[in-house]
């Protein structure tokens, strides 16, 4: 499979699901349901967040495998696919070409018709991204099976709480094989901003600019669940120390130079989250490696278990250095 046409799609795909989170986000009727709180759901909806993100996350599915049929592309996310219908039973939304059996599966879960109508069209609604960086990974050959990791809504209380917090929402999409991450795309829905790389074989290509990197004061992001004496330990040692939200946001942080490293030291990161950033990161020179034994990148499978703790860099004696500051 030619890397460009791959890429090309999921770009493409990427963009649609970013266009699914700012229509359910801005759309007046939409966004009521997504901001309505537990008890308060419209017409006893559960949870508009999570339709949201299976939604998105089925159609990008659909997407890539209708794309590439006879290809083994499997496709996982922080989703299952599935959620409570009005009745009570579980729905397996499964998109396909038909927009009437996408309005169906829709009705099962959502009462409103002018709802369902509106989801539908977005769904089936194609998206073309031109980018003249895949020029320059025309011609590479990817392997035949390819694993997908999805994130379709990064960042989940920032998409809730709205505002300027939606900055830091992305759509993250990760392809990973012999566990190690080959293909990224971060989208940034709000912002309107697309980044990619790819670094398989000896190939190395992003439309991401290598930061410059040589501020004296380096910038640490933190995880929301790190604590204050190690935020401080950083501090006293000349370190900038900031906790944005989202790690998705985070991440790209460091690959478009806004932070020299994002440090996560406990398991609240999934491999949703970091396998597309981390192949940008390695398109780029840089990595992410576990903090108990930088020598060891995180590898990709398919387990939903949370990460080890790790540190996101371009810069890896810089991030050596930061790992003993913290000793
Ligand atoms: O919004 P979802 O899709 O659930 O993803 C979360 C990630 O799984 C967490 O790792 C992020 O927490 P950190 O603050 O530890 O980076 C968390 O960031 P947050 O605590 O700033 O919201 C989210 O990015």
């Amino acid at each position: 499979m030619d890397a460009k046409d791959f890429v090309q799609s999921i770009l493409n795909l990427s963009q649609q699901a970013s266009n699914l989170a700012c229509l359910i986000r801005e759309d007046p009727q939409l966004n009521e349901r997504l901001t309505a709180s537990k008890s308060d759901r419209i017409n006893g909806e559960a949870d508009f967040k999570t339709l949201a993100d299976v939604l998105i996350q089925c159609t990008f599915s659909h997407g890539l495998r209708r794309k590439f049929p006879g290809f083994k592309i499997n496709v996982r996310g922080e989703e299952d696919g599935s959620f409570p219908a009005q009745n009570g039973k579980q729905v397996k939304l499964e998109i396909t070409d038909d927009a009437q059996n996408t309005r169906k599966l829709l009705s099962q879960v959502l009462k409103d018709d002018s709802v369902v109508e509106k989801l539908s069209g977005a769904v089936h609604r194609n998206m073309e991204v031109h980018d003249d960086f895949l020029n320059k990974i025309s011609g590479l050959q990817l392997p035949e099976e390819l694993n997908v990791w999805i994130d379709p809504i990064d960042s989940t209380k920032s998409y809730i709480k709205g505002g300027e917090s939606l900055e830091s929402v992305t759509v993250l999409v990760g392809v990973h094989h012999a566990g190690i991450p080959i293909i990224g795309v971060m989208t940034y829905p709000f912002s309107k901003q697309q980044i990619w790389g790819v670094c398989y074989g000896n190939t190395c290509v992003t439309n991401v600019p290598k930061p410059l990197g040589n501020s004296p004061i380096k910038t640490v992001y933190t995880s929301t669940l790190e604590t204050d004496e190690r935020r401080d330990k950083l501090r006293s040692q000349g370190y900038h120390v900031e906790t944005p939200a989202g790690a998705g946001f985070k991440l790209g942080g460091v690959i478009l130079g806004a932070a020299s490293f994002y440090l996560v030291s406990r398991r609240s990161t999934y491999q949703w989250d970091t396998c597309g950033p981390h192949a940008i990161l390695r398109a780029l020179g840089g990595d992410v490696v576990l903090q108990s034994r930088p020598d060891t990148p995180l590898s990709y499978n398919d387990s939903v278990d949370p990460n080890e703790g790790f540190v996101a860099f371009l810069d890896k004696q810089g991030a050596l250095k930061l790992l003993s500051a913290l000793k």
